[in-house]
């Protein structure tokens, strides 16, 4: 494959990340298979996997962190060779980001302004007068969850076009995840540009995400979007006793819940038959995640 970008992500239309046959390989262990996807603006995409997926390589390789094989540009920038100019437009919180302990926010501010030519100190300072961190707080002083959104307040104050956030809200409280994802999406989603989040709360932002993707073992198993995915998968709640004849119509995934009925989900539209047996209802994301990521010894089918 070819490492030359002949498509600029300026170009009306062009999508703002592409990859193509990437792969990368640590040892003898392939951590990214293959992967070909391109990313629009104007999305929030949600990135999820199991504990070593391959999401925070995917989201290295994108910033120029990782050395992928095959054909990656963001921006129609090479993370690689274009990196500083890359990270002139895309902002980036890594799953281990710290910020200095002994910094007071309005320090932190400064030095922002000095470092990044699209920092915007009084956006900053705005996006701060919507958490509880205060502009003379030291980052020693405050908790877990502040420290998350100062950081947030910092990034979003950067004019990018895609932001890419590795599980940015781990160890948080549902308070603070919540107030987290409303600065992102409330203060710096704006139809143009792009956030790629990776998360195993995939219950909880599936209300907020536009896109899915979904890394099993390196291999992209998904990359939808929501609209489609109603459209793809059909689920049926059913009684116990059509359990048999629901199996016999090969879905991905069925289960049980604790107040007996039973849920099976099909990929595309199930027998008019079997959806005579329940009732058809909206399969969650969090039951697609299990249904494409689980051991292909207890899901035979979505292994093929
Ligand atoms: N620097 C490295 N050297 C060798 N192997 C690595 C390195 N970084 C990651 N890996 C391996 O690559 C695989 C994917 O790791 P990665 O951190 O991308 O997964 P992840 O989906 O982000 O997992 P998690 O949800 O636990 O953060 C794992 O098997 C991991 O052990």
């Amino acid at each position: 494959m070819s490492d030359n970008i002949n498509i600029s992500s300026t170009e009306p239309g062009a999508p703002l990340i592409r990859a193509e046959g990437v792969n990368l390989r640590y040892g003898k262990k392939t951590v990214l298979d293959n992967l070909s996807f391109t990313i629009p603006k104007g999305r929030v995409v949600g990135l999820l996997g199991h504990n070593g997926a391959g999401k925070t390589t995917l989201m290295k390789a994108m910033v120029g962190l990782a050395n992928h094989a095959g054909h990656l540009d963001v921006l129609g920038l090479d993370p690689r060779k274009q990196r500083t100019e890359l990270l002139q437009s895309l902002c980036y919180i890594p799953d281990v980001a710290i910020l200095p302990r002994w910094a007071r926010v309005h320090e932190l501010i400064t030095l922002m302004s000095g470092m990044h030519p699209k920092f915007s100190a009084d956006r900053s300072r705005e996006l701060l007068r919507r958490t509880s961190v205060g502009l003379n707080d030291k980052v020693k002083q405050l908790s877990r969850g502040m420290v998350v959104q100062l950081h947030l307040a910092l990034i979003a104050a950067v004019d990018a076009r895609i932001m890419i956030l590795d599980e940015p809200t781990l160890g948080l409280d549902v308070l603070s995840r919540k107030a987290f994802y409303e600065l992102l999406i409330n203060e710096w989603c704006d139809g143009e540009r792009t956030v790629l989040i990776s998360t195993h709360q995939v219950e909880e932002v599936e209300a907020l995400l536009s896109d899915v993707m979904m890394l099993n073992d390196g291999k992209l198993v998904l990359n939808i979007s929501l609209d489609q995915l109603d459209q793809r998968y059909s689920a049926l709640s059913h009684a116990p006793a059509a359990a048999n004849a629901v199996a016999a119509a090969h879905p991905l995934l069925r289960y049980g819940s604790p107040n007996g009925a039973s849920t099976a989900i099909f990929d595309g539209a199930m027998p008019s038959e079997v959806e005579a047996l329940g009732q058809r209802v909206r399969p969650s994301l969090v039951d697609l995640f299990v249904a494409l990521t689980r051991a292909p010894e207890l899901n035979p089918r979505a292994s093929r």
